[in-house]
């Protein structure tokens, strides 16, 4: 399979939650470098699946790319947490953030990624002044922390959102990457890459699908992959 620059970001909230180095083992055996951790603090939404600890205790064990998700609501707090423990990107909404300048800052002078996410119905717009600043985009496709909500879909307008973001970065002369988050599923995966997804969050409907192994599931996505830029090119 022709190597992408799509990168599969596994929700390590998705895995066996019992066994979360068996888990990192498993997602290190197959090659990927990136590993999306959720922190949510039970009140920006009311799950409350990994901690910052959690964070501290897998460091330990791993040199794989942290791609940490803040779903919270006192941003400083958290960033500084994850800044102590060394993360390599972090990504805090915007709906919860007043002072997104000064947490922009405090990121990209420790020396990790930049990352500002977004809950499906908030417009782009809110990004005009933020956007050369970060290196990502997240896009949540479901409401954020609600993974384990079944009756919880992707919004239909992800396709829509995804591209009318990829215009606005091309029209920018920018490098930002467009992260999906929620429901990132194999039926879903053509579309969302086709529009210009760059980073695909992993989780139940993709790469932790039961039944097959995380490779076989990491082919099949790796197939989709290929479908969506096969889409994108024909689409310029
Ligand atoms: O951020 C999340 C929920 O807020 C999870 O990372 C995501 O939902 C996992 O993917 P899937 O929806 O395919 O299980």
């Amino acid at each position: 399979m022709q190597k992408t620059n799509v990168t599969i970001a596994p929700s390590i909230m998705s895995s066996d939650l019992l066994n979360l180095e068996r888990s990192v083992r498993d997602i290190e055996k197959e090659g990927i470098d990136t590993l999306h951790i959720d922190i949510i603090d039970g009140s920006f939404s009311p799950s409350m699946p990994l901690g910052i600890d959690t964070v501290k205790q897998l460091r330990k064990i791993t040199n794989i790319d942290f791609d940490v998700h803040l779903m919270g609501n006192d941003n400083e707090f958290l960033i500084q947490e994850m800044i102590n423990i060394g993360v390599e990107q972090i990504s805090f909404h915007l709906e919860t953030s007043i002072h997104v300048d000064r947490y922009v800052n405090l990121i990209r002078n420790s020396g990790a990624k930049v990352g500002v996410a977004l809950t499906p119905s908030t417009p782009l717009t809110s990004l005009e002044y933020i956007l050369p600043q970060c290196d990502t985009v997240l896009l949540m496709l479901i409401n954020p922390g609600f993974a384990t909500d079944k009756n919880e879909k992707q919004i239909p307008y992800a396709v829509q959102k995804i591209s009318d973001l990829k215009k606005l970065i091309e029209e920018k002369g920018l490098n930002t990457r467009i992260e999906v988050d929620g429901r990132v599923s194999l039926e879903s995966i053509p579309d969302l890459v086709g529009a210009g997804a760059d980073i695909l969050v992993a989780g139940s409907t993709s790469l932790f699908i039961k039944g097959r192994s995380l490779g076989e599931n990491k082919i099949i996505m790796e197939e989709k992959i290929s479908e969506g830029l096969s889409k994108r090119e024909a689409l310029k």
